[in-house]
């Protein structure tokens, strides 16, 4: 299988102190669906978003990400193909980053916008069977009857299924997702991720998630990657992810406040199957 992603030795330091990613080395292949954790300022967001060239890493430094076998930056340089390359790339951000007052439809065409000509782009002209392309991606994720509503007036779970729709409509090949569940529901949380997973497995695509809820990339990525302090800590099945391994991935004192907030949302009803969840659960079991 070939490598869709290929990171090697990527450091990146914001404010001339602060190692946010410290000589990283990363590769995935194709199909696979990993889970990219960590705790808080591990480096999750940051890695993600020098794989779509978001961002660069050090200059000077030997750095480079290739997606597709296309390099997107090299040595604290963006490649000047980038903007091709992320024509190829779905990125899915956590507050979904749907222009609000336009109607969902449109919002799903805007993944159109890097493989058409500008002029159509500017004047949001599209053709018949890109409006029915768009219509068949919110089939895809259960919001074809919001089609014509303005984006606003969606819940957040329900903007979350556009923005995948429009990553859908851009027919990426990598889909990059970036916290996309941080802010839902636990209900709507469980569709965003029954969605990527089915595009993961049905059409096959790469999707590379960043979260918080460890219960999550347990159940739906085979493969996990944690993060400790801008380092790689662990690179594996998730299905390794032992509550022991998970303690040292977060620290202990990270882990009791979890659990505090594990309790009190069990108090309030809400089952949230996070970090927290799950250590609160090994704790009292
Ligand atoms: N644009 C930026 N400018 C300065 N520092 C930044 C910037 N982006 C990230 N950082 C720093 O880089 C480190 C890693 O941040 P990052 O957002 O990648 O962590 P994370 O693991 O995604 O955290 P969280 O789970 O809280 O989102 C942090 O110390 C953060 O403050």
């Amino acid at each position: 299988m070939d490598n869709v992603v290929q990171i090697k030795s990527l450091h990146k330091t914001f404010n001339s102190s602060n190692r946010a990613l410290k000589g990283i080395d990363l590769s995935v292949l194709k199909g696979e669906m990993v889970a990219l954790i960590g705790p808080s300022g591990s480096g999750k967001s940051t890695l993600l978003r020098h794989m779509a060239g978001l961002t660069w890493g050090d200059r000077g430094g030997q750095g480079s990400v290739s997606i597709l076998g296309e390099t997107i930056q090299k040595q604290g340089k963006l490649a000047h193909t980038v903007r091709h390359s992320r024509a190829k790339i779905g990125y899915i951000f956590q507050q979904f980053n749907l222009v609000n007052r336009m109607s969902v439809i449109n919002n799903v065409l805007m993944g159109r916008l890097g493989r058409i000509s500008s002029w159509r782009g500017t004047l949001g002209i599209f053709t018949q069977e890109e409006r029915s392309l768009a219509l068949k991606a919110l089939a895809r994720v259960g919001m074809e009857k919001y089609a014509y509503q303005r984006a606003d007036t969606l819940s957040g779970g329900q903007q979350q299924r556009v923005a995948i729709a429009r990553a859908l409509m851009q027919k990426a090949e990598i889909i990059l997702a970036d916290e996309p569940i941080a802010s839902l529901d636990p209900e709507s949380s469980r569709i965003v991720m029954d969605i990527l997973k089915d595009i993961n497995e049905k059409d096959g695509k790469t999707v590379i998630v960043t979260l918080h809820q460890v219960e999550y990339a347990r159940k739906y990525c085979g493969r996990a990657v944690a993060l400790k302090n801008g380092e790689l800590y662990f690179d594996g099945p998730s299905e390794e992810l032992s509550d022991k391994r998970l303690a040292n991935i977060y620290g202990a004192s990270q882990l009791s406040v979890d659990t505090q907030e594990a309790h009190k949302d069990s108090e309030k009803g809400s089952v949230d199957l996070g970090i927290s969840g799950s250590m609160a659960f090994a704790e009292a079991g």
